[in-house]
């Protein structure tokens, strides 16, 4: 079974758009797990402009399943990791400005900066895992950081895979897979996994341990919610 953890981030988009409390994201995370998700993601990233970093610090006391946090390892994201001690620490080098992920690591050129973060989250008993690009000489240079599992970033799965591509899509994150396994790694993927192309890729790609997805999650949430809730309005005004 591959586990999916939710990426609360849009919540908290939504939240601070109106500066109130509405979605509360604390009660979302909350819900989402009532609903059988096995796990909630955030990433807070530099400026707070999605979650924040004290929406990270309340979180550890709600959520009841895996809390991982994402994001680039500069001094302030560490101090706040060990602070709430999630049970995964995913490292991601994004750029402070932005708009999203990316890039996977250079695990070559960073492979003492990876190694010693990892050293440490590791030594305050949490799970690491860092965003990697399907490229083997990239996975090999990810066992040497020590870390316990690598994140797949897939939106290039997820670009090709929208052109029709499917099999050239996933053909780098299955030779990927069996690497990362062959060479004890865990597994993790996100970035654009979708309603459309997620079952293709857990179907292809072996030893899945996790995905995690945000974007698209919350944006299907809003469609496929639409109809009810317009006709519940109606509904009021009659
Ligand atoms: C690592 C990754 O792919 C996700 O964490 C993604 O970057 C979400 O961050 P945003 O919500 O800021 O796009
Ligand atoms: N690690 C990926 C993640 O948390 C969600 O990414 P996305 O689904 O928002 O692209």
């Amino acid at each position: 079974m591959t586990k999916l953890s939710v990426n609360i981030n849009k919540i908290a988009t939504l939240r601070n758009s109106r500066g109130g409390n509405v979605p509360d994201v604390l009660k979302t995370a909350a819900d989402i797990e009532e609903f059988g998700a096995q796990g909630i993601t955030v990433h807070p990233r530099p400026d707070e402009r999605h979650i924040r970093y004290e929406d990270a610090r309340q979180l550890k006391g709600i959520v009841t399943t895996e809390f991982n946090i994402e994001g680039n390892p500069i001094s302030k994201f560490i101090d706040l990791v060990l602070e709430v001690k999630p049970d995964q620490v995913t490292l991601v080098p994004d750029s402070v400005d932005a708009i999203t992920s990316n890039a996977g690591w250079d695990t070559i050129e960073y492979k003492q900066f990876l190694k010693d973060v990892i050293g440490t989250f590791k030594e305050n008993g949490i799970r690491t895992s860092i965003f990697t690009d399907p490229v083997p000489k990239m996975i090999e240079g990810a066992v040497e950081t020590g870390t316990d599992r690598i994140e797949l970033y897939t939106e290039s799965y997820a670009v090709q895979y929208a052109e029709g591509k499917h099999e050239l899509a996933v053909e780098p994150y299955v030779e990927a897979a069996k690497l990362a396994y062959r060479l004890g790694l865990g597994l993790n993927a996100g970035h654009d996994l979708s309603l459309d192309n997620v079952n293709y890729f857990k179907e292809k790609v072996p030893h899945l341990l996790e995905v995690s997805i945000g974007h698209a999650l919350i944006c299907e949430s809003l469609y496929l919610g639409l109809e009810n809730v317009v006709n519940m309005y109606l509904h009021r005004l009659k």
